[in-house]
């Protein structure tokens, strides 16, 4: 008989571990409080160096994840780990020092940049904030104007001078500053045009490959989701309701939802727009006839 050793390797523990998380929010205005329940028992990982898209329809509470991992969510149940220790209710000075490890690049270039700060200051204040020396912090700032493909005398210049794109290629180089090891990436191409879109996209797979930072990429695109990341995980009303590798999921949707995400998604392929077309009007009838049938 051949003998099979099946001791399985310890599986490295993941970067991010949310288990079961649970989000309220208090809304309503004086006398009318109550909580809006916007997550519901969460659970997902991130290993270092992966990156995992979050997608599904506006209000499913895909930036509530990003929130409640950077600190600005209230969490009500279940826990956030990263790096192997609980995250989930931190000091406010525990959060700044875990703030040099996870950092966040929104949507809007326009207003997430102080427009009264020179792109060196807005690279080094965060640096220096950390007590690295300022020629340490100007090094720094034209090694990441660099790596974010922008001439070096940008950093005399201010917002302004920008276009959108660039100004996110800005908001990324400031994300990088301290070498994080997680980036919350909040719908950060959605405000920039299609080519634009995906020089930014290729620019966050090439940092990637450098530095090895895992990505928690939100958005509501699955053609991004598909050039972005490897694994996805589909959100509605609150809840994960299918999440596996990008392709298999695209190609083999298991959820009703993510079929009819998917139906709704533009994917830049001539050879798939005709098949998506038809499949869009199938499903359309489909759901004219399931309609018809529950009256
Ligand atoms: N500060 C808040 N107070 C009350 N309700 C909130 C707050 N922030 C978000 N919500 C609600 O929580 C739900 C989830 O919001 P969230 O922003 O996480 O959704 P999303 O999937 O990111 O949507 P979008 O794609 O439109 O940004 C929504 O119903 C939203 O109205």
């Amino acid at each position: 008989m051949t003998s099979v050793n099946q001791t399985a390797l310890p599986e490295a523990e993941p970067l991010l571990r949310i288990t079961d998380l649970t989000v309220d929010y208090r809304i309503g205005g004086f006398g009318r409080k109550r909580t809006f329940r916007a997550l519901q028992g969460v659970s997902l990982d991130i290993k270092p160096g992966e990156t995992l898209g979050l997608v599904g329809e506006s209000g499913s509470g895909k930036s509530t994840i990003g929130r409640a991992v950077l600190g600005l969510a209230p969490v009500t149940g279940g826990d956030i780990r990263f790096d192997g220790r609980s995250i989930t209710r931190l000091s406010k000075k525990e959060r700044r020092a875990l703030s040099s490890d996870v950092q966040v690049v929104f949507q809007d270039p326009y207003t997430s940049l102080n427009p009264s700060m020179t792109i060196s200051d807005i690279l080094s204040e965060p640096m220096q904030v950390s007590g690295t020396s300022k020629v340490d912090a100007q090094r720094r700032v034209r090694e990441l104007l660099d790596v974010v493909n922008l001439p070096s005398n940008a950093s005399t210049r201010y917002p302004r001078e920008f276009s959108g794109g660039q100004r996110q290629r800005i908001a990324i180089a400031r994300s990088l500053c301290r070498n994080p090891k997680l980036i919350v990436c909040d719908e950060p191409v959605s405000a920039l045009d299609l080519s634009t879109q995906a020089r930014v996209l290729q620019l966050f797979s090439d940092i990637q490959e450098q530095t090895g930072v895992s990505l928690l990429f939100v958005t509501h695109d699955l053609d991004v989701v598909r050039h972005i990341s490897e694994r996805v995980a589909v959100m509605r009303r609150g809840e994960i309701v299918e999440t596996g590798i990008t392709e298999r999921v695209i190609a083999e949707p298991q959820h009703a939802y993510t079929k009819a995400l998917l139906l709704a998604s533009p994917i830049a392929n001539p050879a798939r727009q005709a098949n998506r077309r038809r499949e869009r009007r199938l499903f359309l009838d489909a759901q004219a006839a399931l309609s018809t049938a529950a009256r």
